[in-house]
């Protein structure tokens, strides 16, 4: 492309050095640099990328985009100096790749909880309706057979781009993005305009990063304003009517909004609902009337994600009778609440609860099950959101057993992360165990078989981080052999 075209896109520049005539690509990490790009530099939470200028040069850019002054460069390479290199990235890289956005249908899910769950229900259900889909989250991107991991639940700009492209031209008429409130802030999502933006819930998580619920619940907002203001195009934001935060999501759109809940004023609502522990049934008023519904997904937070994958179905275009009738054959992804069994044996669910709410609504969603005793393991690390530790203990206490671990330590002292969870604790009747496999074993050591055993925060991840390393671990092959291993005492 010729470089003069992309340079014309912003105002606010200095140009300093030789104009290359053409640009081939554009990169934001110097290491995948080649011959003939621009070279990015973005100051990071890490490093700062201004100063892996040079080896971009070494690696053949032909024109850098800085921030700061960037020394020591070749006169034959163009240095163009800009307010905001994060954006100038966005608009270039997307001009450079013909707008794949607009290509397909773009649905962002946000939200505390319930990102990867929704997306997937979305992302099943119009496959199973017959439509193309791909999606991009925590579990990676995936599209028809094709299934990549990603560093990140939301991915930088230029990995967006890619995916997007994957997804347009192998036919997909929609893409799907789980976006989280990290990736919101930092402008990965730039350039891709909504057409549906779904909001499952806010509750306390990474303050860390965001300082504040006020400044969290901004950041979560943010993907409602990119639905744009073209207000010729049909647009829609979906709501969880029963989460406060949605009036103020709503203000942030001109675009219609379609509101979900068990509250009677949601557009759709669910009511008589029916736990087994084989699934959920409810009764749907919906727009078009009212309906039966069957899942096989476990629990009231369940009955959100399936009640906001249905709204967004509906915006999508699809008739909700044709959405209804594939329900039935979407299972939970990986990690989610996911049962194991053995003949003699308690029963265990492996979920990714890492937040105070998700660690209440997994409880509750046991319950009305619970024969004998529930038995939780709690756990984090890594220095992440330190605040939530005792809360989400107190939410555990319910349980009649708590076992506090650690889950990716990474670099902090296993004993100040039991130390912090055990401050929330609102009873005697827990343990602590540093390591997490031995923690998931004596879980079901001590449990009897109409005991329930709710293993908590690993979910589908297959690596524990220790230190710096990040080591093979697979809690699911854990739970299997202590669950034989139980077997295999009482008939002895
Ligand atoms: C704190 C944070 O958000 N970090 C994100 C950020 O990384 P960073 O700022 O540390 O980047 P950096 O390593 O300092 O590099 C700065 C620049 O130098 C460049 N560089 C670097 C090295 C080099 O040799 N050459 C070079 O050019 C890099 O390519 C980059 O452009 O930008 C990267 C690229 O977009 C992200 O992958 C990275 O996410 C890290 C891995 C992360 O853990 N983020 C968390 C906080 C996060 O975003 N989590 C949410 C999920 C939350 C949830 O739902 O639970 C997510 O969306 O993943
Ligand atoms: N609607 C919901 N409300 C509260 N908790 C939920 C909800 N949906 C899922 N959860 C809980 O949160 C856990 C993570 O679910 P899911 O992966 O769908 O969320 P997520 O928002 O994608 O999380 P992350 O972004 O951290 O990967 C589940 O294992 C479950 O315990």
């Amino acid at each position: 492309m010729k470089t003069e075209e992309l340079l014309n896109l912003i105002k606010m520049k200095t140009v300093e050095g030789v104009v290359p005539h053409n640009i081939e690509g554009i990169q934001m990490d110097s290491r995948l640099v080649q011959p003939g790009d621009i070279f990015v530099c973005i100051a990071g939470y890490t490093v700062d990328g201004h100063e892996f200028a040079l080896d971009a040069v070494n690696r053949g850019a032909s024109l850098i985009i800085a921030e700061n002054e960037i020394s020591q460069v070749p006169d034959n390479v163009c240095v163009v100096r800009v307010k905001d290199s994060a954006k100038v990235l966005a608009r270039f890289a997307h001009h450079l790749h013909g707008y794949p956005a607009a290509r397909l249908s773009t649905i962002g899910v946000t939200g505390t909880n319930g990102k990867t769950t929704v997306s997937h229900l979305i992302h099943e259900l119009l496959e199973k309706a017959g439509q193309q889909s791909a999606v991009a989250g925590t579990l990676g991107f995936r599209s028809a057979d094709d299934w990549r991991s990603t560093r990140n639940t939301t991915s930088d700009v230029l990995t967006n781009l890619k995916m997007l492209k994957r997804a347009a031209e192998s036919g997909c008429s929609a893409m799907i993005f789980e976006t989280s409130s990290q990736g919101l802030v930092n402008g990965r999502m730039w350039g891709v305009d909504m057409d549906i933006a779904v909001f499952t819930n806010l509750s306390h998580d990474h303050l860390d990063f965001h300082k504040s619920m006020e400044s969290y619940g901004h950041a979560k907002g943010l993907l409602f304003l990119q639905l744009g203001q073209d207000v010729g195009k049909a647009k829609f934001a979906v709501l969880n009517q029963d989460d406060s935060w949605s009036a103020r999501f709503s203000q942030m759109t001109p675009f219609e909004t379609i509101s979900y809940g068990l509250s009677e004023e949601a557009d759709f609502q669910a009511s008589g609902i029916r736990y087994t522990e084989q699934g959920t049934e409810f009764q749907l008023h919906s727009p078009e009337g009212v309906f039966a519904v069957k899942t096989a997904f476990i629990g009231k937070f369940n009955v959100y994600n399936v009640l906001a994958a249905i709204a967004a179905l509906y915006a999508y275009g699809l008739e909700i009778e044709a959405i209804l009738a594939h329900l039935p054959e979407v299972y939970p992804v990986e990690g989610r609440m996911e049962k194991l069994t053995s003949s003699d044996g308690p029963t265990v669910y492996i979920d990714y609860a890492h937040t105070p709410d998700a660690i209440k609504k997994a409880i509750d969603s046991l319950l009305p099950f619970k024969k004998g005793r529930l038995i939780i393991l709690i756990a984090g690390g890594n220095y992440r959101d330190q605040l939530k530790r005792p809360i989400m203990a107190e939410k555990a206490s319910v349980a009649d057993y708590v076992i506090i671990t650690t889950n990716n330590p990474g670099q902090e002292p296993s004993s100040e992360i039991l130390k912090a969870y055990e401050k929330g604790m609102l009873h005697r009747r827990y343990t602590l165990i540093a390591e997490r496999a031995e923690a998931v074993r004596h879980a079901i050591d001590m449990a009897e078989k109409d005991d329930l055993v709710l293993l908590t925060d690993k979910g589908h991840e297959t690596t524990l981080l220790v230190g710096d390393r990040y080591l093979p671990y697979d809690e699911k092959e854990i739970v299997l052999a202590q669950l034989a291993l139980h077997a295999a005492k009482k008939n002895a």
